[in-house]
């Protein structure tokens, strides 16, 4: 068997045409939705996923405000830069680009944004909202894993998903999300203490890989015909290496190019959280 592929950036480009159209009503109505993004530091990766995020905003017609404080910066720093974006009209929802450099506390700045502008739906609001079945924004990888996979028409109802990464923004959330009633699936929370692995990957018919461990789910440990959702990124000579070994394609249903998968849909689902927050103040 070879894997059919969940093909991330093309199913991103199709999302990010439909929201340009969604934008376009909401501009005709006199509201144009804006992205900030906070980004704290001189990590490489970060700047490139943040200014993806701007690229993206272009490209559908979402405005961009910018924020960015070096290395040096304080927790107070940061906060204030929170409290700013809190305070502007112009942005309607907003991001802080995680991790933030070592030193500086996430959870606290988390906490200080106003969760009507909570664009990434990693606010302790937003999550509290998912855990209890209110609407709000929802985390950006796990909703775009969730398209992925209803684009694809991969089967999520009643399925076994075995989800490996306790992370905030994939493992701890998406549990959340697969279980409601609207996707019912059965899930399991895996991680780096979890005794047996490989017992749980051999009953998964979903598996989202989110350890950052190279190459950790291997042929031998996934069902046949089962969908694998690679959201691991490790690099190896300037290059991604996900957490699926290549052979895990001649076995699987369905297999999630890394790079080419879950990325480009996390991008789409932030876009998709701001003209969706736009279009609740809305009315729409
Ligand atoms: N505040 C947040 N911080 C972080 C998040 C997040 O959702 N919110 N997720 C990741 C980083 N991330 C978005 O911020 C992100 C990661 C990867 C991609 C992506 O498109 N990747 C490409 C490959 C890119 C490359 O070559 O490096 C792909 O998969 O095709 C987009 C966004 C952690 N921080």
């Amino acid at each position: 068997m070879t894997a059919q592929i969940l093909d991330g950036k093309a199913t991103a480009a199709a999302i990010k045409s439909e929201l340009a159209a969604r934008v376009a009503a909401l501009k005709a109505k006199g509201v144009t939705p804006g992205l900030g993004t906070v980004l704290v530091g001189d990590d490489p990766g970060s700047r490139w996923y943040v200014n993806g995020k701007h690229k993206d905003c272009a490209e559908v017609g979402i405005a961009s405000i910018q924020r960015e404080l070096p290395a040096t910066a304080t927790q107070e720093d940061v906060e204030n830069v929170v409290r700013e974006l809190n305070a502007d009209p112009s942005c309607t929802g907003y991001i802080v680009q995680l991790p933030l450099p070592k030193g500086l506390d996430q959870n606290p700045v988390l906490e200080l944004m106003d969760p009507d502008k909570d664009a990434d739906g990693l606010h302790p609001t937003s999550l509290g909202r998912l855990a209890l079945g209110i609407e709000g924004p929802l985390p950006c990888t796990p909703l775009g894993i969730v398209e992925l996979l209803r684009r694809h028409d991969v089967e999520i109802d009643g399925a076994e998903v075995v989800v490996v990464g306790r992370g905030i923004t994939v493992g701890r959330s998406i549990g959340l999300l697969l279980t409601r009633r609207s996707e019912n699936a059965t899930v399991t929370l895996c991680h780096t203490g979890t005794r047996d692995l490989g017992a749980h990957l051999r009953k998964a018919d979903i598996i989202v890989a989110a350890a950052g461990v190279p190459h950790l789910v291997k042929p031998e440990d996934v069902k046949a015909g089962a969908a694998v959702l690679d959201v691991g990124v490790s690099r190896s000579e300037g290059k991604i290496v996900g957490d699926v070994h290549p052979g895990v394609a001649e076995v699987a249903g369905w297999i999630s190019p890394n790079p080419g998968g879950v990325g480009p849909m996390t991008r789409a689902m932030l876009l998709n959280n701001i003209v969706e927050a736009a279009e609740r103040r809305a009315g729409v």
